[in-house]
């Protein structure tokens, strides 16, 4: 495959063929690996990662043997970038990592690691480094961007000269300061003639290095795109799924940072297991109905990029949004919280986005208003969490039963047994 794009009927239905006969070829070659793995007993035993990984690597070499391999740029070399271009050269794709630091990518290209986001992990040997934005580009079948949200718009920028027939993949899971815009949004505005997609997933970058077995979603309009992300990163150990709700799945992954810092902030207080449930559940509950609002589908939300996402980082301190939560929550104030971090957490910025979007439109996001008071206006975090409790009589899920916002039924019944109540004292009065 030279190309994902949509242009040419005849050259896709040829490369669809391709594809397929190249997946069957992948599927039964990866059973076989997972089946003698089995038998060697790997598989009964704890796991060894790189004794599987090396039957793997004698095996990648035969499944990507294909002539029309995928070109493909990672920009952004941060821990996430790494990992997946990471994937995607040991996969056999020729494969470019862009990191805009000149003297990182001279000690990456040596070392052949990531020492400042990724230590002690070697990274495969066929990966490329570079600096040069428009070498890493050119002529490439897709472009990975795994930069900061903050930092996507400059970067679509920079590489809108060398666009050809290029897709975009953003692994972005963030969103614009100030215009609420996500990935998805800015690729439309900022290269309108592109194919594009969004993948995001339950992906902790650390785990993935570890080969530790881990799935995702691609999503995009166009089918072509999502069999190439497919074949491009799917491997014994990282299963990609596809989706077309490119909404749904990118909301996903930006939202659950907020409840991520809610749940770190929740570990800090040392909540019990029931508390962790309900803020786990009512999170899925607010990011469907904001998804909802922004016309994705709510059954998004129970796949991978949504309950998926909210499970892996609202339980991890591998999470940098779980992190900063629960610096919070031991009593540090966000600015201090981010510098010790030193890396991207995106929900810093989303919670300010949401809060205001929601508030403005009317969404009802408790959780996330209740998070913006503690962090933002500084308001005592126990106060805050005790007047959730009190938030009245709602419905568990609202695209079951609706709410009731005004409770008028039960307003209405409670109004006349007191009044009933009340007839009864006064006829024994009598
Ligand atoms: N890490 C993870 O487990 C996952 C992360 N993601 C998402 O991927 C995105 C990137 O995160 P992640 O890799 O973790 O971030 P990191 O904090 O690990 O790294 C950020 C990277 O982006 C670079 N960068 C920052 N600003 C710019 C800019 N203006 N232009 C070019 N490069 C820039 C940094 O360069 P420098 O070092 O020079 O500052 C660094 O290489 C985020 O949206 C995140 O939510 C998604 C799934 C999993
Ligand atoms: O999105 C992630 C895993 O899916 C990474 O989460 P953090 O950005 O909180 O580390």
């Amino acid at each position: 495959m030279t190309s994902p794009n949509d242009s040419n009927k005849d050259t896709n239905n040829k490369h669809n063929d391709t594809d397929k006969q190249s997946s069957d070829k992948q599927n039964s070659l990866l059973a076989g690996i997972i089946e003698r793995a089995t038998k060697s007993g790997l598989g009964r035993k704890k796991l060894n990662p790189s004794a599987v990984e090396s039957a793997v690597a004698k095996n990648m070499a035969k499944i990507h043997s294909n002539p029309t391999k995928l070109r493909l740029a990672f920009l952004g070399g941060g821990s996430f970038g790494t990992a997946m271009a990471n994937l995607a050269a040991r996969n056999g794709c020729d494969t470019t990592l862009w990191v805009r630091n000149k003297r990182t990518v001279k000690a990456m290209a040596k070392t052949q690691t990531n020492k400042k986001y990724l230590p002690g992990h070697k990274l495969d040997d066929r990966l490329k480094y570079s600096h040069d934005l428009a070498a890493a580009v050119k002529d490439k079948d897709i472009i990975f961007i795994a930069v900061p949200g903050l930092a996507f718009r400059e970067t679509l920028k920079n590489i809108a000269p060398f666009i050809s027939g290029q897709s975009i993949v953003s692994l972005t899971k963030g969103m614009e300061k100030d215009t609420f815009a996500l990935m998805s949004d800015i690729i439309k505005e900022e290269l309108p003639e592109v194919n594009f997609g969004v993948m995001s997933g339950p992906n902790l970058a650390i785990e993935i290095m570890k080969n530790m077995p881990s799935a995702t979603v691609i999503a995009s309009e166009s089918e072509p795109l999502r069999h190439a992300v497919q074949a491009a990163l799917h491997s014994a150990f990282f299963r990609v799924f596809a989706s077309d709700d490119v909404k749904g799945v990118e909301l996903g992954g930006a939202l659950k940072n907020i409840y991520a810092i809610a749940m770190g902030m929740a570990a800090a207080y040392e909540v019990g297991e029931n508390t962790k449930a309900m803020i786990l559940t009512r999170a899925l509950a607010e990011m469907s109905r904001f998804g909802v609002e922004a016309g994705a589908n709510p059954l998004t939300f129970l796949g991978l990029s949504g309950v998926g996402d909210l499970y892996a980082t609202c339980n991890s301190e591998l999470s940098r949004n779980f992190r900063i939560g629960n610096m919070l929550g031991r009593g540090m104030n966000i600015d201090a919280a981010v510098k010790k971090l030193g890396q991207t957490a995106e929900g810093v910025n989303t919670i300010q986005q949401v809060h205001e979007k929601a508030t403005r439109e009317g969404i009802y996001m408790p959780i996330t208003h209740a998070l913006y008071a503690v962090i933002y206006e500084d308001k005592a975090a126990l106060g805050v969490a005790l007047h959730l409790m009190e938030a009245g009589f709602r419905s568990d899920v609202e695209f079951v039963m609706a709410h009731d916002h005004s409770n008028a039924a039960l307003t209405a019944h409670m109004k006349s047994s007191a009044s009933k109540t009340a007839d009864k004292d006064s006829d024994k009065d009598k």
